[in-house]
């Protein structure tokens, strides 16, 4: 090489040496703040082989000794968690913008239609069209207000059930989950789908939605070593994929239905589905953008997200009750002085069972539903409490943890519904306290909180109002949780129902008054007198 060119290239390799020493030390000097204290795990594998299954006391764990922010190295993951509510205030406020993205695992994609959905879409219009869609015409006070009998139709089904087991035991999350789905259903496409069509899909949705909960808990090596995601070593991805062509096939027949000219009945309330249609029939500008499969995808969240995150809250709060006789003494005094004793509960009843709502709050703080809310991820690195979060980090907000912290709560493990009732205008599901988060906040705050605050206190209110509950001879009481997206109760509720006093008075009331020949039971016919929608005779719909 001509001896110009060889000095030149020596040069070059020098400067460019210098300039990378020079940047690289700047880095280590501190300009560009450091990742997070952590763990340091094994190489390749990181912290992976660490985990244990009680993720929910180990990850708490680790904030006392790393601090309120550090990180995990899953794999080749980089993941961080947050748990102080001044470093959540700047996540889903100060940086809400940076921070509203997903991080959807393979499995999640695969479910969401490739993020096409509203829980794990980044940040775009079509997402922000469907959550308008859905607060306008599902979550606002009159479209709540208007499918109101839709509601009732379902509880009352409900109570009749549970009267028809009267001495048995029943699984309480079981039951909270069948009446939780039969109701989202009903709003979804209800009343339109009928008897055994909507028994079939009804059973058909439990078996998937089981199935999806359990393969999107499932750690996936694909989610935590992406170069082997094509290969799907534990079949997660096929399974899901499986799964969703059962899915695809309920929701094409619900779409035909609605679509078959006289499939659907025109008087009444519009269900959703056909609200849904109906604008993309009429071209409404936003929702001539948003496809079928974003349709069903958004759908799918309503019954996905709608049923497994209340019934673990109604079964909980049960726990919780039975576990502490005096405060299921107080609610089911208030119940009687509000709701009264010659009446079902009614929606309008609610909002005056106050002692009843601090109940479902003390519940979520102990258990919130969705203890680590849905993971969120930079669009960009950020700073966060002095520390780097580089862009597509998956980044966990632990409410589980904040909400039993002993420095914000008095005797944190103790379930004391009054404490919220010292300064009760700090405590409300909207996520403007970051002490108690249970649905969220910012941007991504959970759309479904005014639907799922009705349907929680509603059923509950009517279970606890129309029986009293027992445990079974010799069963102890167990609060253990098991961790998943959603939180599940480790072993079971199951519960025995009798009548309640008010019940009871009901019946002898109506034994007298509307006594039928041949009716063996005065105390069913109660019940039935008093649903004023009797659209199943007696039977219950969907449930086992
Ligand atoms: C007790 C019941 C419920 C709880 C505790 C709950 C909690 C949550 C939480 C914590 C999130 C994530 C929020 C965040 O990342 O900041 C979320 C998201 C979501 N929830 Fe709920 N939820 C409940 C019921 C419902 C219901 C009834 C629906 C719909 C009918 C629903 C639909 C959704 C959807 C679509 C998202 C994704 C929002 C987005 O990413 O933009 N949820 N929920």
């Amino acid at each position: 090489m001509d001896p110009f060119y060889m000095a030149a290239l020596l040069v070059s390799i020098v400067l460019a040496s210098i300039f990378w020493y020079i940047k690289s030390s700047t880095r280590v000097a501190g300009k560009t703040p450091p990742l997070p204290p952590g763990p340091r795990g094994l190489p390749i594998l990181g912290y992976l082989p660490f985990l244990r299954s009680n993720i929910l006391q180990q990850f708490t764990d680790l904030a006392r000794q790393y601090g309120p922010i550090y990180k995990l190295r899953l794999g080749s993951k980089l993941t961080v968690v947050i748990a102080s509510p001044s470093l959540i205030k700047q996540v889903v406020r100060d940086q809400d913008p940076i921070f509203a993205d997903r991080d959807a695992t393979v499995a999640a994609l695969v479910l969401s239609r490739g993020a096409n959905d509203i829980a794990f879409s980044p940040q775009n219009s079509n997402w922000r069209f469907m959550r308008k869609i859905l607060a306008r015409e599902m979550q606002s006070n009159s479209s709540l207000e208007a499918s109101y009998e839709l509601r009732k139709d379902e509880v009352r089904n409900a109570i009749r059930h549970v009267y028809s087991k009267i001495g048995e035991p029943i699984d309480v999350g079981e039951l909270a989950f069948v009446s939780d789905l039969n109701l989202v259903m009903n709003l979804l496409w209800g009343g339109k789908i009928e008897g055994e069509e909507g028994k079939r899909l009804g059973a058909e949705f439990r078996t998937v939605i089981s199935k999806v909960n359990d393969l999107i808990g499932t750690p996936n090596v694909s989610d935590y070593f992406p170069a082997l995601s094509r290969f799907d070593l534990q079949g997660i991805k096929k399974k899901m994929q499986t799964l969703m062509e059962s899915v695809d096939k309920i929701l094409d027949d619900v779409i035909a239905e609605h679509e078959r000219p006289g499939g659907v009945k025109n008087e009444g309330k519009k269900d959703f589905v056909q609200i849904l249609l109906e604008l993309k029939k009429n071209e409404d500008v936003e929702m001539s953008n948003i496809t079928m499969r974003q349709l069903k995808a958004m759908l799918q969240n309503l019954i996905f997200g709608g049923t497994d995150t209340t019934a673990t809250t109604i079964e909980l709060a049960f726990a919780e009750l039975m576990n502490n006789p005096e405060v299921m003494y107080k609610v089911q005094k208030e119940l009687s002085d509000v709701v009264g004793t010659n009446t079902l509960v009614e929606e309008f009843h609610l909002p005056k069972l106050y002692y009843l709502q601090a109940v479902l709050k003390e519940t979520m703080r102990l258990h919130p539903p969705v203890p680590f809310l849905v993971p969120r991820s930079p669009n960009q690195s950020s700073t966060i409490g002095g520390y780097t979060v580089p862009k597509n980090t998956r980044v966990f907000i632990n409410v589980w943890a904040i909400q039993r912290d002993p420095s914000i709560w008095d005797n944190p493990m103790e379930f004391r519904p009054d404490r919220f009732f010292i300064n009760p205008e700090k405590w409300d599901f909207s996520g403007n306290n970051f002490h108690y988060l249970p649905f969220g906040s910012g941007r991504r705050v959970c759309p479904g909180l005014p639907l799922a605050e009705r349907m929680v206190t509603y059923l509950l209110a009517s279970f606890l109002h129309s029986f009293d509950w027992k445990l079974r001879e010799g069963e102890k009481y167990d609060m253990s949780e098991r961790f998943g997206i959603v939180l599940r109760k480790n072993i079971p509720l199951v519960a025995i129902p009798s009548p309640s006093a008010t019940l009871a008075k009901m019946t002898q009331f109506q034994g007298q008054a509307r006594r039928i020949p041949g009716e063996s039971s005065p105390m069913l016919k109660a019940v039935s007198w008093f649903s004023k929608t009797e659209r199943n005779s007696m039977g219950s719909k969907n449930y086992t």
